[in-house]
């Protein structure tokens, strides 16, 4: 018999090289020239990226990225290759683990070549995101199977493209905010990544997300919704929490514009600050791995928001880093494809 030889590939998106202008200028014109993440046709997505968008948010984007680095580099990066080395340790020979960035170093191409080289029999692809987005697995996925389209000899390949409801995601970031004890806060706030309207409306055509009502229930068109994901992903969480429906709510952060998903996590913050909230908890399930958008945006710049206005503490979970109940979350999720 045969024996297999199994490759595990992490994706997340990346992170620029340094904090430098210059490598946040090359990272984000490398993110935002991706059809998947800015859908405009080429001229229009030429001029808005590169003439537009780029040179006023490089110097403003590496002052944030300077203010996060540290010694090791960008958190999420160290946080993913921490990952990489437990998981490996704890897979032993059942799978080689290696990462590659959608964007910038280590490259998806690279890994790939060494998964070439490694002449692995099986593949599996997993993108670090519970939910799925065409702006994130989607184009984790297809920048792998661009690689891979390449070989001649294509191994099994498996892609694991969500995991939002798989229970050992929801058990490991459960027990992650338990330990913060929740019902000793005012109220706790699910804070997602958000995406472009037009992006959402594109999972399920034919229905717009206006109609999708997926905020209450999970649609049966909700697949691969990635608001309803977040919607469900939030309601698996409270329901292992045992949260109380009047002490928590879902919003979405990092908005490009104003027209993407609704609510925003600002406003939210600063209206549960006028309710009379004064101690916030906040936790980003689309998120594995500490980032500029966890550490950064929320646990300083929404944390400030929120003290100005009136609110006393704002806490945010610790993403899922390197955890052990993460490394163990991930061999279920993929113990049916190893
Ligand atoms: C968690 C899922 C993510 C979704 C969905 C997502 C969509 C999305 N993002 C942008 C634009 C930017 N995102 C940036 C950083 C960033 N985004 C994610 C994750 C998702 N993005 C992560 C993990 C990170 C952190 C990177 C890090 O280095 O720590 C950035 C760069 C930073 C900045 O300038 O704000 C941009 C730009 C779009 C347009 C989009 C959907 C269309
Ligand atoms: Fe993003
Ligand atoms: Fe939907």
């Amino acid at each position: 018999m045969l024996k297999d030889k199994t490759a595990l590939l992490l994706v997340n998106v990346g992170t620029p090289n340094n904090p430098s202008v210059q490598a946040v200028r090359r990272y984000l014109f490398q993110f935002l020239n991706d059809p998947r993440v800015i859908d405009l046709p080429w001229l229009a997505r030429k001029i808005l990226v590169n003439l537009i968008i780029v040179p006023f948010r490089a110097p403003k984007s590496a002052k944030l990225y300077q203010r996060l680095w540290t010694d090791e580099g960008s958190p999420l990066l160290t946080n993913t290759l921490r990952l990489q080395e437990k998981l490996q340790k704890s897979l032993d020979s059942q799978a080689d683990v290696f990462v590659g960035m959608r964007y910038q170093e280590p490259s998806i191409r690279k890994a790939a070549a060494s998964i070439k080289e490694g002449g692995y029999t099986r593949l599996i692809v997993l993108p670090m995101f519970p939910q799925y987005a065409s702006s994130t697995s989607g184009t984790a996925s297809q920048a792998v199977m661009e690689e891979i389209g390449k070989w001649n000899t294509i191994p099994h390949v498996h892609f694991i493209n969500q995991f939002y409801n798989h229970p050992a995601f929801v058990d490991a970031f459960a027990q992650r905010i338990a330990a913060y004890q929740p019902n000793t806060y005012d109220f706790v706030l699910f804070s997602y990544h958000g995406l472009p309207n037009n992006h959402n409306d594109k999972s399920h055509p034919g229905i717009p997300s206006a109609q999708c009502e997926c905020e209450k229930a999970m649609p049966p068109h909700g697949q691969f919704c990635y608001k309803a994901a977040c919607y469900e992903t939030t309601r698996l969480l409270v329901e292992k929490l045992n949260l109380q429906g009047d002490k928590f709510t879902t919003a979405f952060q990092s908005r490009l514009s104003n027209n993407w998903m609704q609510p925003f996590t600002d406003k939210t913050l600063n209206m549960l600050a006028q309710k009379g909230i004064k101690r916030l908890l906040v936790v980003a399930p689309s998120f594995t791995a500490d980032c500029l958008e966890t550490t950064d945006e929320i646990g300083h710049e929404y944390k400030n928001e929120f003290m100005a206005a009136g609110g006393e503490q704002l806490t945010l979970v610790e993403s899922l880093n390197d955890s052990d109940p993460w490394v163990d979350a991930l061999k279920q999720i993929l113990a049916s494809h190893l």
